[in-house]
């Protein structure tokens, strides 16, 4: 029997239970076991409770006591850094890791006005967003998905910025008025990927897992990632990241694009590696964007 972690969110419950029915599919038992994380009973904004490492140390913990075997994590609330004893079992197929805007009367980003209202509480989001020269109003708001959604069916808002794989999970791709393109809104760095957490010396489980593994998603969150941790930048800031593995001259390569708000603006650039080194492809770009003037 693998016990299997998840918050009790609609969407952890979404990625927990895809994960469980791929696990099953393979022959094996699973249990769903719920966590409460602090993320969940606190509503206070995620800068102020430690970032979105909150939702991740719970069920981290409970891995370490033997509670549960494995914990599906969204991976772009997963710290950089690693956890002793845990490693990633295995990082599966990603969904579309763009940006996604919600907004009234099917409106795209371009057709709202100057002062439109619009929500994201992402300092990613916001410092790509402003650097549009929209003159878009915008206003930090926290909550589920579909607290997000019904602000702007309510008219709090004109809009809202969400991930497009939180929506696909859910089923509600049908409230997308617009796909934000990764050349204006790049997404946070591992977003629409999975991370399947176990103990590193639990060899059954890692057995177990060894099917769901995407190499390719690998090596671009990698990537992504550890463009993230050069920068010394926590899951809360303005870090964009996208990471593809692209044919080359030579064969695949991997193609990294990075985007890092700061004084105001967004420095952007983008770089290629070779698919089996994709730290040293991350660190290379972070730097670059830290020399950037
Ligand atoms: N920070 C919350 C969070 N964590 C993961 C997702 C969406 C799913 C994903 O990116 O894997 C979301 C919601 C959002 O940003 O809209």
């Amino acid at each position: 029997m693998i016990r299997l972690g998840t918050r009790r969110s609609a969407l952890a419950t979404a990625q927990a239970t895809d994960v469980a029915d791929r696990l099953r599919a393979l022959g094996h038992d699973v249990e769903l076991v719920p966590i409460v994380t602090t993320g969940d009973t606190n509503r206070a904004p995620l800068e102020q409770i430690g970032g979105t490492g909150v939702f991740v140390s719970a069920l981290r913990d409970a891995l370490l006591a033997g509670e549960i075997d494995i914990a599906v994590h969204s991976l772009k609330d997963l710290p950089t850094t690693p956890e002793a004893g845990l490693t990633l079992g295995a990082i599966p197929q990603r969904e579309d890791p763009r940006d996604v805007l919600v907004a009234r009367d099917g409106l795209s980003l371009g057709e709202l006005q100057t002062g439109a209202l619009v929500g994201t509480g992402s300092p990613r989001r916001v410092a790509q967003l402003e650097a549009l020269g929209l003159g878009l109003e915008l206003t930090g708001i926290r909550g589920n998905v579909d607290t997000r959604i019904a602000m702007v069916t309510d008219g709090k808002l004109d809009a809202v910025v969400l991930a497009r794989a939180g929506l696909a999970r859910l089923g509600r791709l049908s409230e997308v008025t617009e796909t934000l393109d990764p050349i204006q809104v790049l997404p946070a760095p591992g977003q629409g990927a999975l991370g399947i957490e176990c103990r590193d010396d639990d060899d059954v489980v890692l057995k177990a897992l060894a099917p769901l593994e995407d190499p390719a998603v690998r090596a671009a969150v990698t990537a992504e990632r550890q463009m993230l941790a050069t920068l010394e930048a926590g899951c809360t800031a303005p870090v964009g990241a996208l990471a593809e593995v692209v044919e080359g001259e030579d064969g695949p390569e991997l193609w990294l694009r990075g985007a890092l708000g700061q004084d105001g603006g967004v420095r952007r650039l983008s770089a290629n590696g070779p698919v089996d080194d994709p730290r040293a492809l991350g660190r290379r770009l972070a730097n670059e964007l830290l020399e950037q003037t």
